[in-house]
């Protein structure tokens, strides 16, 4: 059955504007693409694709630069389409980075050229993608002189999909996407996929989940009924890898594959998986042999060891660079690469030391084809966290910088919540307060760059948000160019999804612009609380609804106060930063507001800078969070009839969801903020009748 599912910003709507769309058809119709590799394939089928539906015609594709027409397109490698390619200067092709491209009007033979080179095939599939977008959001493509090339080497999805029970960890938009049964059989959702990925610079993809293994479910070591993602490693699994392998290529993304770190046991039958025994270097070094058989452009390997019931090198009383080195080693020969997560705590009174105690003394210790992958902040994706201290603690080690595009702790697909601002002040963080922003630690380094957790699945919308997709565009965005700002982004994504409507682009923009500060008052109170969320059981609620109760040690809200001492007089965390950020976080008066709470404990009658308490300050912000999602509930109500019913009733649903449950956040924190502190609302609002 043919799949029904969204185009999301790849729509291509008709361009309304006459003279626009006039002077892209003196320019588009006729398109000259060279031969070449296979990405010139998805070069075409994008040309098709994108100009026949903004233009409402396709273009006529030529094997040779037609000289009858006033305008065309010329796409390929500059040795691949002499003359014209010498209008632009080969060496400053040759000399941009291997994705790079570069997009010039140039004049050939008296007529309008727009010539669209890269030093490598890749580049061209990204510069065609450049290229529709300018189209798709209404820009001029006269006097063109685009000069792109990535800031990041790596950027990378990673799927927390589990390949054979069909579920997406942390997943909130339907099952997975990947028809693990079927394949090698290949559904034409596949390449749609691969396109949303290719057009916003996505160049690397892992399938599976990191949790290869169902922790609590499955002996360390043992083999239970049904597959679990660590079989993907098998043989007879790898083709099912292999096709998706062939999918991907063709829009420039490499596939990577999480692996359990006991597979040398689960698969090779070994005793162990000690890194040190020679059979488990071995071992490795033969299944690395085998998957780049099938798979020549394999990426490699991400790892999560010892961190929440997955094994690892602890298991051997090794340390995590031994660990990671035998693996290195097999994949070195191939070109392949480790992703080692740095995702570690065990019983620790303050787990966010701990990534940084295990790692910061192995800086140097990796193999150079290691890339130690690092979650943006100390503890877990919460709404705000500050950046973790070990971006500026590993200057001997290729790092990643791990961000979750799935809404886990901002609302699981039900609340909007765009976090391109959130990933902007991650990167823009200055790891030594002189210049050093996470951005440029990962940026320009091969083997370093960033991984984001998935928000795809099987749902017809993608991301069972519409507004979810945002999140999805704006990483990949912001991974290929983190100096661009969230305006700029946003603006791309609202007109690519849903027109030009200027209403339409100033309300969605202000929308998804102001959704994450308002998910982090009412799921947090704003200055510096986190981790608040319901962990039981009932899998529906983890991680959804809030119980403060289940966390003292996050908070360790008593009748005195509220707040985690880490400064050297306590967990002695904020030691870990680089000075003078240290500093500023050490001292209450320097601290910013929004991580006050993260790094001091607090009186409840605590003043801060503007006089206001500590406790007033908590409730300000929760019932200020709750506001603010209804006037955005209300911006989206505004737009009935600017946009298709069909996506504005589904979030317009989801915002009248979006309202109760950010009431429910607010009513349990202020209340379990009133019930420790005894302090009642200044504006009589708490304790709640
Ligand atoms: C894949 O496991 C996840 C787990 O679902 C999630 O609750 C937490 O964010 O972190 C883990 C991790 O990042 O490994």
């Amino acid at each position: 059955p043919v799949e029904d599912y969204d185009d999301c910003w790849l729509r291509y709507e008709p361009v309304e504007d006459e003279e626009l769309s006039n002077a892209y058809r003196r320019h588009c119709t006729h398109a000259y693409v060279s031969e070449g590799a296979p990405e010139l394939g998805a070069v075409r089928e994008e040309l098709r694709r994108g100009l026949g539906g903004l233009l409402g015609r396709e273009p006529h594709l030529w094997q040779h630069p037609p000289r009858s027409v006033d305008g065309f397109l010329a796409i390929g490698l500059p040795d691949e389409m002499r003359p014209i390619s010498e209008s632009v200067d080969p060496d400053e092709v040759r000399g941009l980075h291997d994705e790079g491209y570069l997009i010039r009007s140039v004049e050939w033979e008296g007529s309008d050229c727009t010539v669209l080179t890269a030093p490598r095939d890749r580049g061209l599939v990204y510069g065609t993608f450049h290229l529709l977008r300018l189209m798709a959001t209404g820009e001029p493509i006269i006097d063109l002189d685009v000069v792109e090339e990535p800031a990041n080497e790596t950027r990378m999805i990673n799927h927390w999909d589990d390949p054979f029970r069909g579920s997406v960890e942390r997943g909130y938009a339907g099952r997975t996407l990947f028809d693990w049964e079927r394949l090698p059989d290949l559904k034409e959702r596949y390449y749609d996929y691969a396109r949303l990925l290719a057009s916003v610079g996505i160049n690397g993809v892992s399938v599976n989940n990191v949790n290869t293994k169902i922790p609590g479910r499955e002996g360390a070591n043992e083999v239970v009924s049904g597959q679990a993602g660590w079989q993907l490693l098998e043989s007879e699994n790898l083709e099912k890898v292999a096709a998706l392998a062939s999918v991907f290529r063709q829009y420039g993304i490499k596939t990577y594959l999480s692996v359990n770190y006991a597979s040398p046991m689960l698969i090779g039958g070994l005793e162990t998986a000690d890194p040190l025994d020679p059979a488990v270097e071995e071992w490795w070094a033969g299944k690395a042999e085998e998957v780049y058989d099938r798979i020549p452009d394999f990426g490699g390997f991400v790892v999560k060891a010892d961190s929440e019931g997955q094994t690892g090198p602890y298991d051997y009383d090794r340390d995590h660079a031994e660990g990671a080195n035998v693996i290195a080693r097999a994949l070195a020969p191939h070109g392949g690469r480790v992703w080692w997560r740095a995702f570690v705590y065990s019983e620790h009174e303050d787990r966010a030391v701990q990534a940084y105690e295990t790692f910061e003394p192995l800086d140097g210790e990796f193999h150079e084809n290691v890339t130690v992958q690092i979650k943006n902040g100390p503890i877990d994706f919460q709404p705000r966290e500050p950046v973790s201290t070990l971006f500026g603690a590993m200057p001997e080690t290729a790092m990643g910088c791990e961000l979750q595009i799935t809404g886990e702790y901002t609302g699981q697909g039900v609340h909007a919540c765009y976090l391109v601002p959130q990933w902007k002040e991650v990167l823009e963080f200055d790891t030594d307060g002189n210049g050093s922003p996470v951005k440029d630690v990962l940026g320009g380094t091969e083997g370093q760059g960033i991984a984001g957790v998935g928000v795809v699945g099987d749902d017809p919308n993608w991301f069972g948000h519409h507004l979810a997709g945002a999140n999805l565009y704006g990483y990949g965005r912001l991974c290929w160019d983190p100096d661009l700002d969230s305006e700029t982004v946003t603006d791309e994504w609202i007109r690519q999804s849903f027109g030009d409507d200027p209403t339409t682009v100033e309300t969605v923009s202000e929308i998804l612009l102001d959704s994450w500060e308002a998910s982090i008052d009412y799921h947090t109170g704003g200055i510096g609380l986190m981790h608040m969320m319901y962990n039981g059981e009932a899998a529906l609620e983890n991680h959804y609804d809030p119980s403060p109760g289940e966390w003292p040690e996050y908070h360790v809200a008593d009748g005195e106060g509220i707040g985690i001492d880490r400064t050297s007089e306590g967990s002695g965390y904020v030691e870990q930063y680089r000075e003078p950020v240290a500093e500023r976080y050490a001292s209450p008066e320097d601290c910013p507001e929004e991580l006050l709470l993260f790094f001091h404990r607090l009186p409840w009658e605590h003043e801060l800078a503007d006089g206001t308490t500590v406790i007033q300050r908590l409730y300000d912000n929760c019932f200020a969070g709750v506001e603010e999602v209804r006037r955005l509930h209300d911006r989206w109500s505004s737009l009935e009839g600017d946009i298709d019913d069909r996506r504005h009733r589904h979030v317009a649903e989801r915002f009248d969801e979006h309202v109760l449950q950010a009431e429910r956040w607010r009513d349990t924190l202020v209340t379990f903020f009133h019930e420790h502190s005894g302090v009642a609302d200044e504006r009589g609002r708490v304790p709640l009748d």
